[in-house]
């Protein structure tokens, strides 16, 4: 018998482990600084929880089912399980809430064969219970302050509007609004193109894969649309948001806190998660001209409604960083520790009666500083081999110890 994980999977062994956390600790300090506190939520979860009313597609959750043939799945992401958990479990609390999580999220994919990945880490944040433009910029100032504490050297900021996109998308028959707007997602000109649409409809599909670009170009070109009221609100909005993202900015860059941040306008910008109701975004980290999405979110006014008892309506906003996905950029960029972090000390009893007095050392080590890190040598090897395992292993010294405790300090070549 053959025992490996299954399909889709992943171990992640100690340097993952050590580059993962690197990334995690950063981004969490910065969460802390922004004043958001952590929420753990049930990797478990109803199906009907999970599926936010429609707005999460069945088939991407991997579903399982217990005793009680409840309709169980794996979050395939966190932020319908925290707007649950909100309005269901913290009642009585005061808004705004600014919680942030770390967490893993499993996502089923239909190309199993190629053993693709099913299981990835988020960290995140949500940030409950304010609706408007200001709440906007704190969330995407917090996402550039994340990057820029990352290190992470060449991203953009990809924004759009769910509303303004979604309307667009109306125009177009009913039956086909599905296919536009996967066409349009994936910027598929060819698609588009032998859909069996008017001229002006195609027109208006061509027009909307060019809603993207530089935010003031963009912005006019959506002018021309002939947007009605409330839509040209939203585009307003959007106009008000750059501007004063690229003000903050402006100061940001004469203190020592530039968050370079880049924005590009995309009016096309549709998301899989269909739960959102402001903008939306998307960071996008260029190395080497290979693009890579690294984190996404966007305000959502009307999810937390849905799992609120009374149907009381809760505005939020947030994103989500995707951990591998950095972790790929930021280790081509060199910034992750190479290595697991090395042991300082070997301590090692030069015979059984030394066994005492080596602990006793051992302990004192530990005790000196907490980021020290001792190991004792376990015995069945002779001198040669132990300063052999310590250099391989990279520990910096070896402490001999005799049993009357007396100690002889050797660094490891
Ligand atoms: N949960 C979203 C990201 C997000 C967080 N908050 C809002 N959006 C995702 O996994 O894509």
């Amino acid at each position: 018998m053959v025992y490996q994980p299954p399909a889709g999977a992943r171990d992640l062994l100690p340097l993952d482990v050590a580059q993962k956390r690197w990334i995690e600790e950063r981004l969490q300090q910065v969460f802390h600084r922004w004043g958001y506190h952590q929420i753990i939520t049930s990797t478990l979860e109803r199906m009907d929880t999970l599926m936010a009313g429609g707005a999460i597609q069945r088939s991407t959750v991997i579903q399982l089912q217990n005793a009680e043939d409840e309709d169980l799945g794996l979050r395939p992401e966190l932020t319908a399980s925290i707007a649950r958990t909100a309005v269901t479990r913290m009642g009585g609390v005061t808004y705004p809430q600014r919680l942030y999580y770390n967490a893993n999220v499993f996502q089923r994919t239909r190309e199993l064969k190629h053993n693709r990945q099913q299981e990835f880490y988020q960290a995140g944040v949500e940030l409950l219970g304010s609706g408007g433009l200001l709440a906007d910029a704190d969330i995407l100032l917090l996402l550039a302050n994340c990057l820029q504490a990352l290190g992470l050297q060449r991203w953009y900021l990809v924004l759009g509007e769910a509303e303004i996109t979604r309307s667009l998308i109306k125009a177009f028959p009913p039956h086909l609004q599905g296919k536009v707007r996967s066409a349009i997602a994936h910027l598929d000109r060819i698609t588009i193109d032998s859909l069996p649409l008017t001229d002006e409809l195609k027109e208006r599909a061509r027009i909307m894969l060019d809603l993207r670009g530089n935010p003031a170009d963009v912005l006019q070109k959506v002018s021309s649309l002939g947007l009605d009221e409330p839509l040209q609100a939203a585009v307003n909005n959007l106009k008000a948001l750059v501007e004063l993202l690229y003000e903050s900015e402006k100061i940001g860059t004469h203190s020592s806190h530039g968050i370079g941040m880049e924005i590009i306008l995309d009016l096309s910008l549709i998301q899989t998660l269909d739960y959102y109701t402001g903008i939306v975004f998307e960071v996008v980290s260029d190395t080497d001209g290979q693009a890579r999405v690294v984190g996404r979110g966007g305000r959502y006014d009307h999810l937390l409604e849905l799992y609120h008892p009374q149907g009381e309506n809760i505005p939020g906003i947030g994103f989500a960083l995707l951990l591998e996905d950095l972790q790929q950029v930021l280790l081509s960029g060199g910034q992750l520790p190479q290595t697991a972090p090395p042991i300082n000390w070997l301590v090692v009893p030069e015979d059984k009666s030394a066994y005492t007095a080596a602990f006793t050392y051992a302990k004192k080590l530990r005790d000196s500083t907490h980021l020290v890190r001792v190991e004792i040598d376990l015995g069945g090897r002779n001198t040669d081999e132990i300063r052999e395992y310590a250099s391989d292993r990279n520990i910096a010294q070896i402490a001999w110890i005799k049993a009357d405790g007396s100690t002889t300090i050797e660094p490891v070549v």
